[in-house]
């Protein structure tokens, strides 16, 4: 049987790699002197590529691979890839939905404690040996606030239940209002900010949502208010999250993901009211192993003739 050429377009964990390497031909174009050389070079082999929420295909890139049949992306998030010119070309494109979506609500979770009970400063607190001079200041509670979320999909749904725990209402915006949930709906972002405590964006990055956290919504949440990003970095108007935190017209800050990764302005380092990661919501070695299955189950189903696992396009 002819051995299928697969692009891989940045380096993944190793087991997708080697069960991708088991049954393709893996073609690794982080290792290229040239991108657009080595993909011109293997442009007429090429019939999949495998990329991630940071590295997907663009127009220019699907135009320049005549055979390509098939993207799957090692994410849920697909903002990377134009799915419009998939769409127009016939190629499939998956990702790997559910599979992920404890792991980044618990991180969600996790944010809100780190900023509101600052356990990243206390834990500094300790290390630089300042307990012996006396105790850390009092924090913030976070049982019982009231948390917003930006868009109640599957994982905002499931940051929703782990906040229902901590018995805090629970509100949001979508675009449209969800019939069958018990948790209040408000028709803009500006209203939702303006009637919780903590302010959770959990929605996928479109034209329509990119800044959908911008300065008005940032002084609606206030200086007590408290924004958890686990979504992408363009959701937020990055510049003004950092003059609002540092004019303390907002209360904190808990952040995955930044506008233009792996930069983070560095005004937000010396905040003792930010918590910041470095993109890792489902970077858990379970979490990354089930996305990699999906990752080569969507290829196998898709070379073989058999209904793709799951689907986007
Ligand atoms: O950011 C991570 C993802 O989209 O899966």
């Amino acid at each position: 049987m002819e051995s299928i050429d697969v692009l891989m377009l940045c380096p993944m964990i190793s087991y997708l790699e080697q069960e991708l390497q088991r049954r393709y031909n893996v073609l690794k174009l982080w290792t290229a002197p040239e991108k657009s050389q080595f993909i011109k070079d293997h442009s007429a082999t090429i019939r999949a590529i495998v990329g991630d929420g940071g590295h997907g295909a663009d127009a220019e890139m699907i135009e320049a691979l005549p055979r390509l049949e098939i993207l799957s992306s090692n994410s849920v998030g697909v903002d990377k890839i134009d799915l419009e010119k998939c769409r127009e070309k016939g190629i499939r494109v998956t990702y790997t939905p559910d599979v992920l979506t404890d792991e980044v609500a618990d991180l969600a979770i996790g944010l809100i404690l780190a900023v509101l009970r600052r356990l990243c400063a206390s834990d500094r607190y300790v290390r630089s040996g300042k307990w012996k001079k006396g105790d850390f200041k009092l924090t913030t509670k976070f049982t019982g606030k009231t948390v917003g979320i930006i868009g109640l999909g599957r994982i905002g749904m499931a940051i929703a239940k782990r906040a229902e725990a901590f018995n805090c209402p629970i509100c949001y915006f979508s675009r449209t209002e969800k019939p069958d949930t018990k948790y209040k709906y408000y028709p803009s972002v500006l209203e939702l900010a303006s009637n919780c405590q903590i302010l959770v964006v959990a929605c996928s990055l479109t034209a329509e949502t990119r800044h959908i956290v911008n300065r008005e919504v940032m002084n609606a949440l206030g200086p007590k208010g408290v924004l958890i990003n686990i979504g992408r970095g363009p959701h937020v108007d990055e510049p003004e999250l950092v003059s609002a935190l540092v004019e303390g017209r907002l209360g904190g800050a808990g952040l995955d993901v930044y506008e233009h990764e792996p930069e983070v302005p560095e005004e937000l380092f010396s905040l003792e009211n930010v918590v910041l990661l470095p993109h890792v919501g489902t970077a858990t070695v379970e979490t990354r192993k089930a996305m990699a299955d999906l990752v080569v189950g969507n290829l196998e189903a898709h070379f073989s003739n058999k209904p793709l696992l799951t689907p986007l396009v």
